[in-house]
């Protein structure tokens, strides 16, 4: 469970939907640069065929394991088994948890999308090594994505699964946004466009580590 917790703080979520000017294989490596401690490949709506889907997957797979940072693929397990990713990261909608921990084995990583108390509760006992609760804020990121359920959310469900079950929180966080975040009771936060869409992505990596160790001049 620690070697999970301490890997959430600056989780990058990435696919090629989210680099629609920059090849994704520098974008990522640039995050690491910045600093990030944990990546998941998330291919959606992306166009890309399944074929390119595991070439690219294979590419950010190798920078991962080069500098020690935990890789995980969403929705797709076939895919997390064909990228020997260290783990999966998997909807409300998704394969139910129970089942995808059976096809995974109890050594990978297993993610679990929560956004109330009653599914952070159902995650743990499927098995769930980590929730995400989101969106925090509103996100483009994500089509389908409910409405806002603020850090409030990651207080409540922290009151039902205890203070140390691994949350991450999600949606639409910025540098900025994080303290408050951190202290409604995550682990980390999970980012997508304001690492993949900044210009800058070593640059954003390193503003998130900042506001993460609360070294900003506030
Ligand atoms: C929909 C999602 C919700 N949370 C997470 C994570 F941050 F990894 F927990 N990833 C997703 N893809
Ligand atoms: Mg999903």
């Amino acid at each position: 469970m620690s070697f999970v917790k301490n890997s959430l703080s600056l989780y990058f979520i990435m696919g090629s939907q989210d680099c629609p000017h920059q090849d994704p294989v520098r974008v990522l490596e640039q995050a690491i640069n910045g600093g990030i401690t944990c990546f998941q490949y998330r291919e959606k709506n992306s166009g890309l065929h399944m074929h390119q889907t595991v070439l690219l997957g294979k590419k950010l797979r190798r920078l991962c394991r080069e500098h020690g940072i935990p890789f995980l693929v969403n929705d797709r397990v076939d895919l997390a088994l064909i990228l020997e990713a260290d783990g999966v990261h998997i909807g409300q909608e998704d394969l139910p948890a129970s089942e995808v921990r059976k096809i995974i084995g109890p050594d990978r990583i297993l993610g679990v999308s929560a956004e109330t108390p009653a599914e952070a509760e159902q995650a743990m006992l499927d098995g769930a090594d980590y929730i995400g609760v989101g969106p925090m804020y509103s996100t483009l990121s994500k089509k389908d994505a409910g409405e806002p359920i603020g850090p409030d959310a990651i207080q409540q469900i922290r009151r039902q699964i205890g203070s140390d079950f691994p949350i991450v929180g999600i949606g639409g966080i910025t540098p900025e946004r994080t303290p408050q975040v951190m202290e409604a009771g995550a682990d980390g936060v999970a980012v997508i466009s304001a690492i993949s869409k900044s210009g800058e992505p070593s640059e954003a990596a390193r503003r998130f580590r900042q506001y993460l160790s609360g070294s900003t001049k506030l």
